[in-house]
């Protein structure tokens, strides 16, 4: 079936061409192709704000808040996280709300883990991810995993898959402890030095983020954490920026049509593309330098090294034949996806056991019996970080009520397409927001707002703890969905699970974490902008750090 737009600019395009037969100039060609161009915008508008949503959508009936007056609806965006949460847990429903978003447009709320299955999983080709947001994301990587459209999605995944089995992501432990412990010195340096007793941690975490990535994806760190002032490490934050030119720039593409947004000259866009290159050029080199040490068999020392260290040689030794641009492309995706997720993690972490002291010191004595200290150059593999009940369930909990990636959204883009046995017209904004399943009462019972690690921690009768339990209580997979499931979870979640439990414990094992505030000036109470990546607003969060002697 056509869709309304699609039918609106090729009648467009048929009265333009009409109407401009007689013209004689250009001018006159402009103006009408303008007027024609305006109309069909105020047609498309007056479509998909008013007429579609309150009269025509066959979803109409569905459970739905009470939003006010349209002109309200209209001014103002999509409605805050919380009250997502708030209608969730208030409005009866059979698994889906139905509510207007920015501009009025309709969005369907799925509401149960099922639902959430059906989007994700079984039904997982017959969505696209939202085609402002493919529109974003193309930017860094057009041919990235993060934008490949269903049937491409398929054959990256299964190309990009044997990099990220458990095998290759646990070798890769000692790789983050190492870099955790530098980043505790330098920081600590920094206290020192500063004397003031705080520092921003929430931006510092990007640096030791990037480093990491950088250096588990192809061999070689930037060095942002020693140097975070240089002009490649800007180059790199600013692939995927949270400064606000960045975030008004993406929001664009929501109100744009692409081939004016893709050449709009604006600094933010600049900031992005100059990025990229710089980027390119780093990574272009080292998988140059891999493909040769993969086709020499791996026998030198150092292909060895390389073969056993990095996902690029690992992707290069799997016997498939890529691209340079190729590679590119999947290594700007797994920066997009895989830095700022983990930074905000772990900086959430710290957050929570700030307002929570007895846990932190809790998890301070767990931390320190069973670990070396980050001084002693030990080797701690997955394994032993692994084996730390309540770190793991400290962290379990953060990835439950901080959700660093707060909604999957997703559009129909087949027929047939149905969540709860409610068949959802083609071009439907369905909404999944894992953040929102994990603070359902009907999912995790009343208490799903309170931070609570003893809800992953399994007793035995005489109260030691037995194990970790993944589902944290609830008995369903999908229940838990920091990473989501199916076809396009997170192909990071080992790597990521693994690099948080590693600077937590570190972080946590040698200071105390007191909160001081969010923003330029590290002074404002928190705030969390639930963007594409959950984050405290304006980026930092400042924290007093107190070194705890003994480890
Ligand atoms: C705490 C950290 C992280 C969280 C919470 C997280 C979460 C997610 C989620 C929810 C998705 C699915 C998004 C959607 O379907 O719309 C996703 C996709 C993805 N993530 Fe992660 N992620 C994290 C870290 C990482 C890391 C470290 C990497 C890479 C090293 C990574 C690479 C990716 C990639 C490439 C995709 C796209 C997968 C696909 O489309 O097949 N992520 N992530």
């Amino acid at each position: 079936m056509v869709s309304t737009s699609t039918a609106t600019w090729s009648l467009g395009a048929v009265a333009w061409a009409l109407w401009a037969r007689d013209c004689s100039g250009l001018s006159s060609y402009l103006a009408r192709g303008l007027a024609v161009y305006a109309a069909c915008c105020g047609w498309l508008l007056l479509y998909h704000t008013v007429l579609y949503p309150i009269y025509l959508s066959p979803l109409r009936h569905l459970p739905s808040p009470e939003q006010g007056p349209l002109y309200r609806r209209l001014l103002t965006g999509d409605p805050s996280f919380e009250t997502l949460i708030k209608w969730i847990n208030e409005i009866p429903n059979d698994g889906l709300i139905r509510y207007q978003g920015f501009f009025n447009a309709e969005r369907i709320l799925v509401t149960t883990s099922q639902g959430c299955k059906e989007v994700l999983q079984s039904q997982a080709y017959n969505y696209i991810k939202l085609p402002f947001a493919l529109e974003v994301m193309g930017q860094f990587g057009p041919q990235g995993i993060l934008v490949s459209p269903p049937v491409r999605h398929r054959v990256d995944r299964k190309l990009l898959q044997p990099a990220f089995k458990f095998k290759y992501i646990k070798g890769l432990s000692p790789t983050f402890w190492t870099e955790g412990a530098k980043f505790l010195s330098v920081i600590e340096k920094q206290l020192r030095d500063a004397g003031a007793g705080f520092l921003d941690i929430g931006e510092r975490l990007h640096h030791v983020t990037l480093d990491i990535i950088t250096l588990t994806a192809f061999g070689a760190s930037i060095g942002a954490v020693n140097d975070p002032a240089s002009s490649r490490v800007r180059h790199f934050r600013n692939l995927f920026a949270t400064k606000s030119h960045h975030i008004k720039y993406r929001r664009l593409a929501f109100l744009l049509p692409y081939f004016v947004y893709r050449r709009l000259p604006v600094r933010a866009r600049r900031e992005i593309m100059t990025a990229r290159d710089v980027i390119a050029d780093f990574i272009r080199p080292l998988i140059q330098q891999r493909r040769g040490n993969a086709e020499d068999g791996g026998a030198a020392g150092q292909a060895k090294q390389y073969a056993q260290g990095d996902i690029i040689a690992t992707l290069l030794r799997s016997g498939e034949t890529f691209t340079d641009d190729y590679l590119i492309d999947q290594s700007m995706d797994f920066m997009v996806a895989g830095q700022e997720t983990t930074a905000t993690s772990v900086a959430f972490t710290l957050y929570a056991m700030s307002q929570h002291p007895e846990m932190q010191a809790r998890l301070r004595d767990e931390i320190r019996a069973r670990l070396p200290s980050p001084s002693d150059n030990a080797m701690v593999d997955a394994e032993l970080l692994e084996s730390l009940p309540y770190l793991t369930a400290v962290c379990n909990e953060v990835l439950r009520l901080f959700s660093p990636v707060p909604y999957a959204h997703r559009q129909t883009a087949a027929p047939d397409t149905t969540v709860g046995g409610v068949h959802m017209p083609r071009d439907t904004v369905v909404v999944v927001a894992p953040g929102v399943i994990h603070e359902s009462r009907e999912v995790w019972g009343a208490r799903a707002g309170e931070f609570d690690p003893e809800r992953w921690l399994v007793r035995a009768e005489g109260g030691e703890i037995v194990k970790v339990d993944p589902l944290g209580g609830t008995g369903d997979t999908w229940a838990v969905m920091p990473f989501t499931y199916g076809p396009r979870m997170c192909i990071g979640e080992r790597f990521a699970r693994g690099e948080m439990l590693s600077l937590v414990a570190q972080l946590v094992g040698r200071f105390e974490w007191k909160f001081k505030g969010i923003g330029r000036n590290g002074d404002k109470p928190m705030k969390i902008v639930q963007s594409v990546v959950a984050g405290p607003a304006g980026g930092g969060m400042t924290m007093f750090a107190t070194r705890v002697g003994g480890w």
